[in-house]
């Protein structure tokens, strides 16, 4: 069977005019391969500007306007061009997004979780918004400050509640767990578990190695726009000698745990 999710040489270029009418070219995704299939989490990982937040946004179908893509996107064994793609994003597969930028900070946010409900069509919004912050340990209190009165972990917890509450098949978490303190980066890694174990499909955006061996089923490794590697949890482990590419090694050896040696290292 078709796993949910399956992208296969997924390539996005960006054409940049630069001093008058010159364009240049910029291939930012140059073959990403991909799969998740539901009750997976699978990790994303690799260097900044490897074009982790891309591919998200290219399953999402909202590469931007100046980009040019090519490869496929299949959901359960059915290619999906952007427009479908994009019809599905909210409702069948939902982004947790990396900042609190994402919500309104005039707006409580339990109103916020509330316009979520609404917009997935619960049959009591207000009910539902209250359940989903109270799953997540946010009491009535909570829901009425705003989102520069919480903490960061709090705000994660209320994205997550808003962007479950379409009951999503494909969660893609990008970059969620930067500048929490450790507990709340636990609290994170378990509830993207968890959602995992509900039969949904979560793809952990992640720069931080540590985290992602904790949770995930399987770790994709991408580099300059393109997939290297796909390895086990349990691959990395010693001296990374269970780990078939040369860059997975050096992102392994490279973890403060192990001696941070530079990836030049033999
Ligand atoms: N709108 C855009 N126009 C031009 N280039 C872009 C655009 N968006 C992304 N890129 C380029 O695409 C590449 C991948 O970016 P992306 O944001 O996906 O990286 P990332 O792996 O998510 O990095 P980070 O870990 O820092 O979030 C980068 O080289 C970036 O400069
Ligand atoms: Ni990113």
């Amino acid at each position: 069977m078709s796993p949910l999710l399956e992208v296969s040489s997924l390539a996005v270029s960006f054409h940049q005019y630069e001093r008058g009418l010159r364009r240049r070219t910029v291939v930012a995704l140059a073959g990403m391969d991909l799969t998740a299939d539901r009750g997976e989490l699978v990790a994303l990982v690799g260097a900044s500007g490897a074009g982790k937040s891309l591919l998200a946004h290219a399953v999402l179908g909202m590469v931007p306007p100046n980009a040019e893509e090519s490869g496929v996107v299949r959901f359960d064994g059915v290619a999906l061009d952007p427009a479908a793609r994009r019809a599905r994003a909210g409702s069948g597969t939902a982004l947790l997004p990396q900042a609190v930028t994402f919500l309104d900070p005039v707006t409580p946010v339990g109103r916020q979780v509330r316009r979520s409900a609404e917009l997935a069509r619960r049959p009591d919004p207000g009910l539902s918004a209250s359940v989903a912050l109270a799953d997540r340990g946010l009491g009535p209190e909570v829901a009425r400050r705003h989102p520069h009165e919480l903490s960061g972990g709090m705000v994660r917890r209320v994205l997550t509640a808003m962007a479950m509450m379409a009951s999503p098949a494909l969660v893609l978490a990008d970059e969620p767990t930067p500048g929490l303190p450790p507990e709340a980066v636990r609290a994170v890694l378990a509830e993207l578990r968890r959602i995992a174990d509900e039969d949904r499909a979560v793809v952990l955006i992640t720069h931080d190695l540590t985290a992602a061996l904790e949770v995930a089923d399987r770790v994709v490794i991408c580099r300059d726009g393109r997939t290297v590697d796909e390895a086990r949890p349990a691959d990395f482990r010693d001296d990374g000698a269970a780990l078939s590419h040369p860059y997975t090694r050096a992102l392994w050896r490279a973890l403060p745990a192990n001696g941070f040696h530079l990836p030049e290292d033999p």
